[in-house]
């Protein structure tokens, strides 16, 4: 149960992560066939190339000098499409066989006539080739016949939410975080919720039958339109196992309880949350970046980078991965990653999350896991640049007179100043000042004068994904496991360390400002293919927190959540920067520090407790409350005949506190509603844009308003109550089931089947399911849906059945079911040779599939 089942999806969402890139600007009108001013009237990309890239990139050995010019080559050509079954799916297995059976091997076969067309291929080192990679052009799409079907195909398909476009890199993060369903896993920056997505299927596959994951996902992201996109995104996923929020990362909320929580049971007060504190088994820190690793998909990037980008990000990658470690339960995972090709922004980063955290966090060799994927060690060693001036340590950046260059950025992270560091000292006093080596404008930037740097720690773990190993985009991951709580760290390189964060902390700063300046207007298309910001400095999120800041009612929550989050800041500073339960110090720490917001909810009695929960109170946000109607729950079981064993109770939930006119109602896991009890026993620390799946909705056309129950089911909640309804609900031959799909409204009468007629003429007026029945199977027989059951919501009328599914939803299921009836058909006629085939394709009236094949 679970997953996707026919929603629409946000079209504008997946034209423009469609959208070719590779296309001459709007404003450029120099090639302009029309423009007698022109004076090329070809067809120009755009200029693919960059003397500070090749500079910079060549000083950092990413690749070998011998294999440089592949590595360049292969940066200037278009990326192939990628995406991605969505395991999930009913259909999942009918088009992996599609895709192995049909399209692979048309194409296959006309290149071996001598085509140009480059057969698609699944992804190797996916799982159960379930990635998929592409490469034609627009052209190749309009003269071919095979390719024209296989591309109306992905539209589709990816409209309906079987497949996911993404690009091939982007996929693997997800895969090395080794997510189980029963996780709870936090998605830091997940806006557009490519990575949400395969998490989500990850957490729902295997579930049982009639229920859900034991797990979840929380999807943040700082920026709300994005979190919009998120939201469309996963939508088609159909989860109840879902929470979107609005939070920059590296402040999102601790969620910690200080009551002590007896047990989890369900009789327990629906305001006591059965988890104390919000940490997760699973973090994704996919941090916002320069993005030069989708150069090939966002050939813009060329004009505009600089080698200044990276550095201006560094500091608010290490805050936000910081913040996942501290809300990572100890014997977690965390997968940092970046779809940059900058140490400043990789190793660096890590390195400076390894030295503060002090042998808490360790990296985790994952060479053997996914053997196919062709990745590259982390680097240990790596130059600095900034504003055309190396810089091989700390030490240079005074000598060059450096502003916004942090220690934390080069590969040993010390910054020369310490105190107790002798040996530097030493070094100073013989230098004087190290001011008077300064040459700011010395030519050489070169780096012959300048001590090289290796980092000590085991970087080679993390790995690197470069264009021409497997001709994808670039990317980054480490993988980093927690194995004790974030602790004090009691040696000389506390202090030093403790001094370099502060240097950090203060620089950053300065760093926002300067970033903004330096990468004012740098968009790009992410890996995910969405037009986005690729570069979020961290000024903007600045502005943001006093945006919000300066609304009263937020104030307060900010209150809350910044004091928790400060409290965390001074713990990590002071070396007790542990979330967990076991941070003993952090548990004093706290109960000190307690925010004012947690002081009133624990001493609020229950009729306070209920008030709070009513109002909300992240302002331009609907509230989120428990749906506790007693009466319209009622009328909704009794309608539909829910059985008992379905649980309603705190797993409802809606976004309008006058409960006679809450449009929609949602399903939350016990998952979900746990995280929820906690939030409102927190305060409502957590800024939610999205929870839940919508399972009942308002009935308000005329007659829906006469009907008995004032609520329909809707067709994303449909899978989760379908094992539950006993009333309303009807078994359709084939042949009517793709009757209703095509004509969309049938009157009784005219039914092929007249017993089923009847018996929807039965029906009370208002919302019916209609399954398609099983093979084999009669109207009378009883059938249990189960994940193969093909069910639709209808409208029992006064005179007809309508389908309440959208045109697109009953165009793919037509589709599915022809295929497998044409490859039944195939199947038997190979099977009984001779015999005639009594069965009939979807335009047939009478047929009968057999048994012990999905319907
Ligand atoms: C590389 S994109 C994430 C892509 C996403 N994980 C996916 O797979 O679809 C980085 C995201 O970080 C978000 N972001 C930027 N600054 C942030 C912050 N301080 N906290 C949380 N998210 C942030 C951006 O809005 C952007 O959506």
């Amino acid at each position: 149960m679970g997953g996707r089942r026919g929603s629409r999806t946000q079209r504008k969402h997946f034209k423009e992560s469609r959208e070719n890139v590779w296309k001459r600007p709007k404003t450029d009108s120099s090639s302009d066939p029309n423009n007698p001013s022109s004076n090329n009237t070809a067809w120009q990309p755009f200029a693919t190339q960059n003397p500070s890239f090749d500079e910079y990139y060549k000083e950092q050995g990413l690749v070998l000098p011998e294999e440089w010019d592949a590595f360049m080559e292969m940066l200037r050509k278009p990326l192939p499409a990628a995406f991605r079954i969505n395991s999930t799916s009913q259909f999942c297995e009918d088009i992996r066989l599609l895709l192995e059976n049909d399209f692979m091997k048309s194409l296959q076969a006309e290149a071996n006539e001598g085509s140009d067309l480059e057969p698609i291929k699944p992804l190797p080192w996916y799982p159960d080739n379930l990635g998929w990679q592409s490469n034609f052009s627009r052209m190749q799409i309009r003269k071919n016949q095979t390719l024209e079907r296989f591309h109306e195909f992905l539209k589709l398909e990816t409209e309906i939410g079987n497949i996911s476009r993404q690009e091939a890199v982007s996929m693997v993060p997800p895969l090395f975080l080794d997510v189980h369903p029963d996780h709870f896993v936090l998605d830091m920056c997940a806006a557009p919720g490519s990575k949400t997505f395969q998490l989500l299927e990850i957490i729902h596959h295997s579930t049982k039958e009639g229920s859900l994951p034991d797990g979840m996902v929380l999807a943040n992201d700082l920026d709300v339109q994005r979190c919009n996109l998120l939201i469309h995104q996963t939508k088609r996923m159909c989860t109840a196992n879902l929470i979107v929020t609005n939070h920059e990362g590296q402040h999102f909320p601790g969620c910690r309880s200080h009551k002590n929580i007896s047990n989890g049971s369900e009789t327990m007060n629906k305001l006591e949350p059965s988890i104390n504190q919000l940490l997760f088994d699973r973090v994704l820190c996919d941090v916002p970046c320069s993005g030069d690793g989708t150069l090939r998909k966002a050939p813009d990037i060329w004009r505009k980078w600089n080698g200044g980008m990276g550095n201006g990000l560094h500091c608010l990658q290490i805050h936000i991965a910081m913040r996942g470690l501290s809300l990572l339960k100890v014997g977690g995972r965390m997968v940092y990653s970046t779809c940059s090709m900058n140490p400043v922004e990789n190793e660096a980063v890590v390195a400076e999350i390894l030295r503060r955290c002090g042998g808490s966090v360790e990296l985790v060799d994952v060479s053997n896991e996914l053997p196919q994927l062709i990745r590259r060690p982390g680097l240990r060693k790596w130059k600095v640049r900034d504003k055309g001036v190396w810089l091989a340590s700390y030490q240079d950046v005074r000598k060059f007179h450096r502003n916004g260059i942090v220690p934390s950025m080069f590969p040993s992270g010390r910054n020369y100043m310490d105190p107790t560091d002798n040996s530097q000292k030493s070094e100073n006093v013989e230098n004087g000042n190290s001011e008077d080596v300064a040459q700011p404008d010395d030519p050489v930037s070169s780096l012959d004068n300048l001590e090289e740097e290796v980092s000590d720690l085991p970087l080679e773990c993390c790995m690197r994904i470069v264009p021409h190993d497997q001709n994808t985009g670039a990317f980054f991951i480490a993988v980093l496991h927690k194995v004790s709580p974030l602790a004090a760290i009691q040696d000389k390189s506390v202090s030093s360390q403790r001094n370099l964060s502060t240097k950090n902390d203060e620089l950053h700063e300065n760093l926002s400002d300067q970033v903004a300046e330096e990468i004012n207007g740098l968009e790009s298309s992410s890996a995910d293919g969405t037009d986005e910001k690729v570069v979020e400095v961290a000024s903007e999120a600045d502005g943001k927190i006093s945006e919000v800041a300066s609304e009263a009612d937020e104030k307060i929550s900010k209150v809350t959540s910044e004091a928790e989050e400060k409290i965390s800041e001074v713990a990590l500073e002071t070396k007790l920067v542990d979330d967990g339960p076991d941070g003993v110090a952090l548990e004093t720490n706290s109960v000190a520090a307690q925010p004012p917001a947690d002081k009133k909810i624990d001493s609020a009695k229950a009729g306070e407790k209920r008030k709070l929960q009513s109002q909300g109170k992240w302002r331009g946000v609907d509230p989120v409350l428990f749906f506790n109607d007693e009466a319209i729950i009622n009328s909704i079981k009794t309608f539909y005949g829910i059985d008992e064993s379905f649980p309603f109770s705190g797993h409802l939930v809606c976004r309008n506190s006058e409960t006679n006119h809450v449009k929609r109602i949602y399903y939350v896991s016990k998952s979900v509603k746990d995280v929820l009890e906690l939030n409102f026993q927190v305060g409502q620390q957590l800024k939610i844009t999205s929870v839940g799946l919508k399972i009942f909705e308002r009935q308000s056309s005329k007659e829906g308003t006469s009907a008995p129950c004032a609520f329909r089911i809707s067709s994303e909640g449909l899978p989760v109550i379908l094992p539950y309804v006993t009333k309303q609900i009807l078994h359709a031959s084939p042949a009517d089931f793709k009757h209703l799909l095509q004509y969309k409204t049938i009157k009784f009468a005219d039914f092929v089947d007249a017993e089923f007629g009847r018996k929807a003429a039965n029906l009370m007026l208002g919302c019916c399911v209609i399954v398609l029945r099983e093979g084999g199977k009669t109207s009378s027989d009883c059938v249990q849906p189960d994940a193969s059951t093909i069910a639709i919501g209808c409208w029992k009328g006064r005179a007809s059945v309508s389908v309440m599914v959208s045109a697109i939803d009953c165009q793919e299921l037509l589709e599915r079911l022809s295929a497998r009836m044409e490859t039944e058909k195939g199947t038997l006629a190979q099977e009984i040779p001779g015999e005639p085939d009594e069965k009939q394709d979807m335009s047939g009236e009478n047929i009968n599939l057999n048994g012990g094949t999905q319907c």
